[in-house]
């Protein structure tokens, strides 16, 4: 049975970086299906392809001379060829690029061209089939994902080659427009290919070793997770883990084929293993911690608010009728508060305010904003008694005050409400309490 194995831009920034991807794609013939992204960044000052050339079509969009970053990417590429003394020319392809900017081909073919390019590069090194996403993958007028053209056609297309090299983030709507998933969705792409070639494991490599108890940024060298479950991640995916984009869970769960995160630069290491289900128990109480910044809440104050009927759906009506997400809603006897995310409410917010009073006469209504949600995540809490206590225990130890929290029925997830400025010394704090008195 096939791998799929998905390379991400950090494993992909240098010639060297290649070698030791192709290095592991070598060590195993199962490793049929490569997945590149474009080359990201090789230290934290480099800028990744992808925003070089959404810059650069930004740029020409204006008329303006974007020789220099244009001239930055192709000579990335350029080193990357010479680095694996590769006889490949990717000259034409660079010309006919620009002339497509020059014709307003669009944002999403632009940052397209980053994987395509990558892909030319990874196949010619492999000696493996190239395959244009644009041939196989398929996204409907409105740009979302048509899944079952996409499966069958490569299923198709695959079924008779060998190796290949498919090229992550993008494919073609109706008319045969290049378009692109959200950012970071290569690995979607990985995902869609697993699940067409009935591959027994999707291998994600990035540059940490598997999926990390908490954001590596905030904790130092935080742990491992050895095995996580698909409803455990897209709690964590959904709540700012970065490290595997959120919609490529559901093609592989479907079809009940494990993800493997790996390190490429520790090819040694198990990473983190994503599956269905498991008897496995978790190392720690809790699998992970994540969390995101940005949000604003709304609570809504009316003595005896629990005895009107309707009331609730009165005020969530206001934000549906002004087009408003809603994120969390955790309410008390005589309150109700609503989270949003702030960016999207903030131009909305006098009208969601007047709406609100015209529905139902609030004896007030105070705002808040510059809020941080933080999910704790963990199948192993159900089982454990005193997990909010000493979530909390940690908290006011730190000196963060808790504005919410939302215990998921599920008891999967915890969701904690803290000022951004608490962010993240509110993670620290919990991952302390978690995994380092647990060590
Ligand atoms: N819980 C987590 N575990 C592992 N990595 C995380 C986590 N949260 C955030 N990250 C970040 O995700 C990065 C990997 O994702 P990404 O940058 O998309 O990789 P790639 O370029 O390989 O696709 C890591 O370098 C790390 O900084
Ligand atoms: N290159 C695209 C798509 C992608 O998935 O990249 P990465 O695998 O480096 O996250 C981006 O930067 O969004």
């Amino acid at each position: 049975m096939p791998k799929v194995v998905k390379f991400g831009g950090s494993s992909l920034a240098s010639a060297a970086q290649f070698q030791k991807a192709g290095e592991i794609i070598r060590s195993e013939k199962s490793r049929k299906y490569v997945i590149p992204s474009a080359p990201g960044k090789r230290n934290s000052r480099d800028t990744k392809i992808t925003d070089m050339l959404y810059l650069c079509y930004d740029k020409a969009e204006k008329g303006l001379d974007y020789s220099e970053e244009w001239k930055f990417i192709t000579s990335r590429y350029q080193e990357i060829i010479d680095g694996l003394s590769l006889t490949l020319s990717l000259e034409k392809e660079f010309e006919q690029i620009r002339e497509q900017f020059e014709q307003k081909a669009g944002r999403q073919y632009a940052a397209s061209r980053g994987e395509y390019l990558n892909g030319l590069i990874m196949a010619a090194y492999l000696e493996f089939e190239f395959v244009d996403a644009a041939d196989v993958i398929f996204f409907d007028k409105d740009g979302r994902l048509n899944t079952e053209k996409t499966n069958s056609m490569l299923q198709q297309r695959l079924e008779n080659t060998g190796c290949a090299v498919i090229p992550g983030f993008y494919g073609s709507d109706p008319d045969g427009n290049v378009t692109t998933f959200s950012r970071g969705g290569s690995d979607i792409t990985g995902s869609l290919v697993a699940k067409a070639v009935h591959a027994d494991l999707y291998e994600n490599w990035t540059d940490v070793s598997g999926f990390l108890v908490a954001d590596p940024r905030i904790v130092k060298d935080p742990a491992v997770i050895e095995t996580i479950t698909y409803r455990e991640l897209r709690e964590l995916s959904y709540m700012g883990a970065t490290v595997l984009h959120e919609d490529a869970i559901f093609p592989v769960r479907k079809e009940g084929i494990p993800i493997n995160i790996r390190n490429t630069n520790r090819p040694e290491d198990p990473g983190t293993l994503i599956v269905e289900d498991t008897c496995r128990h978790p190392r720690f109480t809790i699998t992970g911690i994540a969390g995101k910044k940005g949000f604003a809440s709304v609570t809504i104050d009316k003595a005896m608010m629990n005895t009107e009927v309707g009331f609730c759906r009165k005020v969530l009506q206001v934000f549906e009728e002004n087009n408003v997400c809603i994120e969390h809603m955790p309410s008390g006897i005589d309150t109700m508060t609503v989270f949003v995310h702030q960016d999207e409410f903030e131009s909305k917010e006098q009208k969601v305010l007047a709406g609100i009073h015209r529905a139902v006469s609030p004896d007030f209504i105070e705002l808040e904003s510059d809020l941080a949600l933080i999910a704790v995540v963990g199948r192993g809490m159900r089982q454990t008694r005193g997990t909010s206590g000493r979530i909390f225990a940690a908290l006011s130890h730190a000196n963060v005050n808790v504005k919410m929290i939302d215990q998921g029925s599920s008891e999967l997830n915890i969701i904690i409400g803290v000022r951004c400025h608490d962010f993240e010394q509110a993670i620290t704090a919990i991952y302390d309490i978690f995994v380092n008195t647990q060590l």
